[in-house]
């Protein structure tokens, strides 16, 4: 099947920067666009695509009660379970993560010191050493960026070759580049480092994964003048039934995916907690709470997510493999605001 057969609501995704590239010639769509504000990521290879999908179920499974796996789906793109193209190839379907940018800034860091699971070879381990030498230092490596440039309405592209020569002593330019010259870089950094932030405090209490090879995507407005602005965005967060996009993003996942989908009750359950846990708090003052919107509506203009759960082990210790490479990757883009 090619993308001329693909079935019509479907059209390839093009904001991919790092990962599986589908060759031509071997006749296999690669990652997928839908419609409803949704991606297809073409399930990878046996035991990688199985431990994906199994990892995504497990933590978006409509039984989970555990405190720590709940926390952790605010920073991963929602799944709505794995889809079968005419009948053939799986893939997984996953919430878009940049479908709400009109000109998507797009990074892929691949998070750890160690890309290769307990169950690499020598020769496995040995490749993914030799790619990318100062990751045992750096503990994180660029793997892709796009960057749109307003001024002649294009996107630079930096692929994971161009990436991997930056080492420990300029790795601080890759990120400079991708965090460009606009105005409104600082709050980009800052509300980066906050949600990074977030994900280290999760690192630091959960003893459950152990991650390898995984990556934080993150995304920012390219075209400054087609951000949502605050006063629309605390709209949004003050009415809680859900909007035309939201549902229709329900509905039309529900229709074409057939397991592991949350009920409307749970999906709506969960969009509502993750909204009270950023915004909501009957328990603050108007004017605590209208400070504590400004900061999410500031938060709201960067969409940071992990991605690429296909070597995740369960573990009953720290992941001090990512949370070092976090940690640094945190470090370098506190360096920027000094710049
Ligand atoms: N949910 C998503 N929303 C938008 N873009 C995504 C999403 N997931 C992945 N991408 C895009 O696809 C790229 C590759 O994703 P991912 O790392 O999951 O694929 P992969 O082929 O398993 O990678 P690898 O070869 O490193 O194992 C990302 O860098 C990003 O550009
Ligand atoms: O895009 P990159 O940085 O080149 O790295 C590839 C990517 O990390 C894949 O996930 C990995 O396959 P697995 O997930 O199957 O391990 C592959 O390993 P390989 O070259 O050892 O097959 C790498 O080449």
């Amino acid at each position: 099947m090619d993308y001329a057969t693909s079935p019509s609501h479907l059209k390839p995704f093009v904001h991919q920067v790092a990962g599986h590239i589908p060759h031509a010639e071997n006749n296999k769509l690669g990652f997928l666009e839908c419609s409803d504000s949704t991606v297809l990521k073409p399930a990878q290879k046996a035991e990688s695509g199985f431990r994906e999908s199994e990892f995504y179920r497990s933590v978006f499974d409509n039984s989970v009660e555990e405190r720590l796996v709940l926390q952790l789906r605010r920073h991963l793109p929602q799944y709505f379970g794995i889809q079968k193209i005419n009948g053939l190839a799986n893939y997984l379907k996953l919430e878009n993560v940049v479908s709400k940018f009109r000109k998507p800034c797009i990074m892929d860091i691949k998070i750890g010191r160690k890309t290769y699971d307990p169950s690499a070879n020598p020769v496995k381990i040995a490749r993914s050493v030799y790619k990318y030498p100062h990751n045992v230092r750096l503990g994180f490596q660029i793997s892709g960026m796009q960057v749109y440039d307003p001024e002649d309405g294009s996107y630079k592209t930096y692929d994971k070759q161009i990436c991997r020569n930056w080492g420990e002593e300029n790795i601080t330019n890759g990120l400079d580049i991708f965090f460009g010259n606009e105005k409104k870089r600082p709050e980009i950094i800052k509300s980066v480092l906050n949600k990074l932030r977030s994900i280290e405090d999760w690192f630091q209490n959960q003893r459950k994964f152990a991650f390898y090879s995984s990556s934080i995507l993150i995304v920012f407005e390219g075209d400054s003048t087609s951000v949502q602005t605050p006063k629309k965005l605390r709209r949004h967060l003050s009415r809680p039934p859900l909007t035309h996009r939201e549902s229709n993003v329900l509905t039309n996942a529900k229709s074409c995916i057939d397991v592991n989908c949350p009920t409307e009750r749970q999906w709506r359950g969960s969009f509502h907690r993750s909204l009270s846990e950023n915004a909501w708090n009957s328990n603050r003052t108007d004017d605590e709470n209208s400070k504590n919107n400004d900061e999410n509506n500031k938060d709201n203009d960067v969409e940071l997510k992990m991605i690429d759960f296909t070597h995740v082990w369960n573990t009953e210790q720290q992941d001090q493999n990512y949370l070092f490479g976090l940690q640094n990757v945190i470090h370098h883009v506190e360096l920027l605001l000094e710049r």
